[in-house]
């Protein structure tokens, strides 16, 4: 487990991480995201866990031992960067050996577990090829082998698959969470991509700003985030406020709905997967009549390959939604919002 309390690191007079509190690594949570806008201290955060920044203040402990004065090659922490940072001219068994010898392992077991790391990230085979040989996709695998190979206790996966393209990055996220589970290892994983933190996690943390905001699971992160900020970095693009109609049941400006709010109202978080636009052909539902949805003007409509996605002009302001049925810029259309797909801010 470990433990950060009231952590400051800084680079010359400004601190990066301003006082953070974490905790890491329950028992239902193997592997961890770190998820926050570029430039909050995500990084920094993480090479102080390491040991390659030295905080100003605030204490960093795993497993009940105190980091500070434990080298970094010491505390038995495996990282990878996002550029893999392999050794290169040299072989792929040598990369994920280095730390091995290091340590003094035998030729013989070094062999035996390159070979077994190897095939830990399907990559069986290649052994001797050169890594410069290797695509972006294999070498972060060697990297990831490499870091597991000596056993960490913890591994620090530091946007590991930020140089890769999108479709080799969503696959590679789903093997690499993969792989720390077979391996059994707690792992970080820095991200500032949502599905890459939904795909790789148990647990997501959210950073801004030097400090960390939330820790939940994702479904709970996406549904209750803490507040409007970490709302709308998590893809809410509108927030509205709901009151409490009766238990079960909130009222707002685009129609009741079955959510549960506090007895003193909530705040929505609404993305373009919690609204849906139909066009305004329902019988059911009458211009004036909006306490099941809320009449509006399509105002761009794109054909996304997961359907079409839209803006709507209302009453209410510009809200973002999903399309069911044929529409075109200019139409009418009833928009409903979803009520497992809303986020509630509580108060
Ligand atoms: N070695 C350094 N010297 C001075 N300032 C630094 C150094 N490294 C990072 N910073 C600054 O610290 C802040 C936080 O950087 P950091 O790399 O930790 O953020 P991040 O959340 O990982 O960002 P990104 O997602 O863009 O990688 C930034 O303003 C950055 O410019």
């Amino acid at each position: 487990m470990l433990h950060i309390e009231k952590l400051s690191v800084a680079y010359g007079a400004e601190s990066v991480v301003k006082g953070l509190d974490w905790s890491v690594g329950g028992q239902d949570s193997l592997v961890t995201a770190l998820l926050g806008p570029s430039g909050c201290g995500k990084s920094t955060l993480i090479r102080a866990v390491a040991g390659l920044e030295r905080p100003t203040a605030g204490m960093i402990r795993f497993d009940g031992t105190d980091l500070a004065e434990i080298a970094t090659h010491r505390r038995d922490f495996g990282v990878v960067f996002q550029d893999g940072q392999l050794f290169p001219g040299r072989t792929v068994a040598a990369n994920i050996g280095y730390g091995l010898r290091v340590r003094g392992w035998s030729r013989a077991d070094i062999a035996a577990r390159v070979v077994q790391m190897l095939e830990l990230v399907r990559l069986p085979g290649v052994e001797k090829r050169r890594v410069e040989s290797l695509s972006g996709g294999q070498a972060q695998r060697v990297a990831l082998a490499r870091a597991l190979a000596p056993r960490p206790r913890l591994l620090l996966l530091d946007e590991p698959l930020a140089a890769l393209d999108r479709r080799l990055r969503d696959s590679l996220a789903v093997e690499i969470a993969e792989i720390v589970r077979a391996a059994g290892t707690p792992t970080i994983v820095v991200t500032h991509d949502h599905t890459e933190a939904a795909l790789m996690a148990d647990s997501v943390a959210v950073m801004r700003d030097g400090e960390i905001v939330q820790t939940a699971r994702p479904a709970a992160l996406w549904s209750a985030p803490r507040d409007e900020w970490t709302a709308r970095f998590l893809g809410c693009t509108t927030i509205i406020d709901a009151h409490k109609e009766r238990e079960g049941l909130a009222v707002t400006v685009f129609g009741a709905l079955a959510v549960d709010v506090p007895d003193a109202g909530a705040r929505l978080g609404l993305r373009a997967e919690s609204v849906l636009a139909e066009p305004a052909t329902d019988p059911a539902m009458q211009e004036g009549d909006e306490s099941s949805g809320a009449f509006g003007t399509a105002m761009v409509v794109a054909d996304l390959p997961g359907g079409p996605r839209l803006r709507v002009a209302t009453d209410h302001g510009e809200i973002d939604a999903i399309g069911a049925g044929a529409i075109a810029v200019g139409d009418r259309v009833v928009v409903r919002l979803i009520p497992d797909r809303v986020a509630v801010i509580r108060r």
